[in-house]
């Protein structure tokens, strides 16, 4: 289903192995991208900003006739999962939907590109919230709503723990509908819904460890985790966006052949 041109769904019945990046070979297309065919990591963030926005306005002209009263809650963290957010946050604000900006970190501690990102958000007064106030918001959210989880993607090296443990159990007793940029938070590029080095066999053990998406677009191909039995309880409805780069050549950089 071409929901948008850049976006196509993820079809659960023919996902094999072969068509899966891992963590390293996702920041490897990233790498040979920017330094071998000179493109830049902003343009690369745009783009996958840009098939976000464009999935949620079709969705919403789909779903509602492009009813655009609900609020997008966009939870930023501090690397380039996070700068999709901003940027995610700047596009949908510029298209006129009520967007509302939490980051997890401040901003010293943000990637590059994100700190880039969040500095335009910042210039052009996107509503921008303290991060403790996130949990009532999300606590009072409608299920019209949407929370943009831009917590962590492929960079998640290790369980959840103290503050993005409270956001995701935030997010996910929330009545918002959820969408995960790239990967849900808590869910492992390489292994899917793990908790320390163990693979979860019952998914209920990740309670508030693994943002539960409705929907999650990831970037480029699908990745290892999502071969997991228990993936899709926590993927939601799964599209698969490009981000402007041939995807066989960027198979073919990272050897996926
Ligand atoms: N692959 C690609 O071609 C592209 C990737 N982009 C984005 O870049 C993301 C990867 O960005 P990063 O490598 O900065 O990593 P993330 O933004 O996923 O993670 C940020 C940092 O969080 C820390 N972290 C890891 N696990 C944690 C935990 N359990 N608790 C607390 N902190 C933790 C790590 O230091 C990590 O570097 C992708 O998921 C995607 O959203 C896009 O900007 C565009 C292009
Ligand atoms: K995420």
């Amino acid at each position: 289903m071409e929901i948008c041109p850049f976006v196509r769904l993820l079809d659960w019945r023919t996902l094999r192995a072969a068509d899966c990046l891992t963590a390293r070979q996702s920041r490897e297309v990233d790498r040979f991208a920017i330094e071998e065919l000179g493109i830049s990591s902003l343009v690369l963030m745009e783009n996958a900003a840009r098939s976000v926005c464009d999935w949620i306005s079709q969705y919403d002209q789909a779903s509602s006739g492009g009813e655009t009263s609900f609020v997008v809650r966009i939870v930023c963290g501090r690397g380039n999962n996070g700068g999709d957010g901003f940027a995610i946050a700047r596009l949908l604000w510029t298209m006129g939907y009520a967007v509302e900006i939490f980051a997890t970190h401040p901003e010293a501690e943000f990637s590059p590109d994100a700190r880039a990102n969040a500095a335009l958000a910042r210039k052009l007064g996107i509503p921008w919230r303290e991060l403790q106030e996130f949990g009532e918001a999300a606590a009072s959210a409608q299920a019209k709503d949407w929370i943009v989880d831009a917590i962590l993607g492929t960079g998640q090296s290790r369980p959840l723990s103290g503050v993005l443990a409270e956001l995701v159990q935030g997010m996910n007793a929330s009545a918002s509908r959820r969408l995960a940029v790239d990967l849900p938070t808590g869910f492992s590029a390489d292994a899917g819904p793990v908790s320390g080095n163990r693979l979860i066999d019952q998914p209920h053990e990740l309670a508030g460890l693994c943002v539960r998406a409705d929907v999650t677009i990831t970037f480029v191909t699908p990745k290892m985790g999502m071969l997991h039995p228990g993936a899709r309880e926590y993927l939601g409805e799964t599209f698969v966006a490009s981000i402007g780069l041939p995807e066989k050549l960027l198979r073919e950089a990272v050897s996926l052949q």
